[in-house]
């Protein structure tokens, strides 16, 4: 293993992306690992909501329909935008809502609750907000979700078997939903097979791809996945409450969602003022109404930097960060207790790190007072995500000396072992 600092510039110099970091607000007094909480802000992002400004500032409600980006396009624009990151057609992508909203959304629009297929299958280690909404979706329907809501367990506590899912999928499920990356331990889901599996049973599957989006590829469409949703303000670095993205297969296409609203309208139907919606034939028929603009805005900035470079190079990238990142641990904070729980092998590692120590909260606050930006996931685990657009070997290198030196000095001991409001 090579532990040098020189190493680590080496891979910088021969990184193809490094110019990429000239296009971020990347502080040079810190460094930012937290790019899968909220990514950075970035020149191109900045640029483009002045751009979506000035055609306020210009046409005013001429904006509508004129100028560079005519708004009552956006969404769809951007949708298509997206599309290559999850392996869609144009079509079934529209950028709107938010991943809890897109949620609630499409389990409308998707849980049919029929017979005996009336449960809804998630997991036990997903985003609270996911299984607050679906209890929710039962509530609503006067089902108990203690009863039609099964949850996958996982057998460490921070990864999910595949046969273990599948052997949940029984007579009895009629939806599910599932992260694409999980958030704590970074895990992928194999997102192909589930699919493949739900499909022999007839049941509806959909992902969340907040932790995968712009992190890993995906052939969405190629596998028959019925339904996706995401936020944008993390690996695509949309900006804080950034509008979120949603993915419907085509096959789906032609039928009114579950949540309907004017902006869930055939374009050309809309202005029609009718009370009886036509829904558009495309993922479009999703929204519900007039899009959130000056969120959606960054976006346009954003979104030319993936299409330009491609989830490929990423994806090959952000590996070689996180392998590297694993081998620095192993190398030099193997006696400090840490224990690596993301999984380790190319196939199933997302784009963070886990570290799980049982004073992890108070070590988060140090590496905070030192310049590193990690989050603290409650109770005991730290994530830390190098981002292959901005982050560099160099920074892996030194994240890891600076963790070495508050182990080794005890440095984390004079913070509280508590998280803070937002960890
Ligand atoms: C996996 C996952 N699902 C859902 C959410 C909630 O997203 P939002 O608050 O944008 O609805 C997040 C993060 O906030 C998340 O990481
Ligand atoms: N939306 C936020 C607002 C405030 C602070 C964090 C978030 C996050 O997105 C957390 C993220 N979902 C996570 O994986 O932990």
């Amino acid at each position: 293993m090579q532990t040098q600092f020189s190493y680590a510039q080496e891979m910088d110099q021969s990184d193809v992306l490094i110019e990429y970091r000239n296009e971020f607000y990347v502080s040079e007094k810190k460094i930012y690992f937290d790019g899968n909480s909220l990514g950075l802000l970035s020149k191109r992002a900045e640029l483009a909501t002045g751009k979506i400004l000035e055609m306020w500032k210009e046409y005013a409600i001429d904006g509508w329909t004129e100028g560079e980006h005519p708004w009552f396009y956006l969404s769809e624009k951007l949708g298509e935008m997206s599309s290559k990151l999850i392996g869609a057609k144009p079509k079934e992508v529209v950028i709107t809502g938010s991943t809890t909203t897109n949620l609630h959304q499409l389990v409308a629009s998707f849980y049919k609750p029929e017979g005996n297929k009336t449960k809804i299958l998630a997991d036990e280690l997903n985003f609270p907000s996911d299984i607050y909404a679906l209890k929710s979706q039962l509530n609503l329907r006067g089902l108990d979700p203690d009863k039609h809501l099964v949850q996958v367990k996982s057998k460490n506590g921070d990864t999910l078997e595949t046969e273990d899912i599948i052997a949940c999928m029984t007579d009895e499920i009629a939806l599910i939903v599932l992260p694409g990356v999980l958030y704590r331990s970074g895990q992928i889901l194999d997102m192909k097979t589930l699919t493949e599996e739900a499909r022999k049973r007839n049941i509806i599957i959909g992902f969340d791809l907040c932790h995968s989006i712009g992190a890993i590829p995906h052939q969405l469409s190629e596998w028959g996945v019925d339904f996706a949703f995401w936020c944008t303000y993390k690996h695509l670095n949309g900006g804080p409450g950034s509008v979120g993205g949603l993915y419907v297969n085509e096959k789906h296409f032609g039928h009114e969602p579950g949540l309907a609203g004017w902006f869930s309208s055939a374009k050309d139907k809309q202005f029609d003022m009718e009370h009886t919606l036509i829904p558009a034939e495309s993922a479009g028929a999703y929204q519900i109404g007039t899009p959130h603009l000056l969120s959606a805005a960054p976006l346009l900035g954003s979104l030319e930097m993936f299409e330009e470079v491609g989830i490929d190079k990423i994806r090959e990238k952000s590996l070689r960060l996180t392998d590297y990142l694993m081998k620095l641990i192993d190398a030099e904070l193997v006696e400090y207790g840490f224990t690596i729980a993301n999984p380790r092998n190319d196939l199933s590692r997302g784009a963070h790190i886990f570290l799980k120590h049982p004073e992890a909260a108070r070590i988060c606050k140090a590496l905070k007072a030192e310049g590193v930006v990690p989050d603290f996931r409650n109770p005991n685990g730290i994530r830390l995500a190098p981002v292959a657009l901005y982050n560099t070997f160099s920074e892996v290198w030194q994240v890891v000396q600076i963790l070495k030196t508050i182990m080794a000095e005890g440095r984390y001991k004079k913070y509280e072992n508590k998280r803070g409001v937002i960890a």
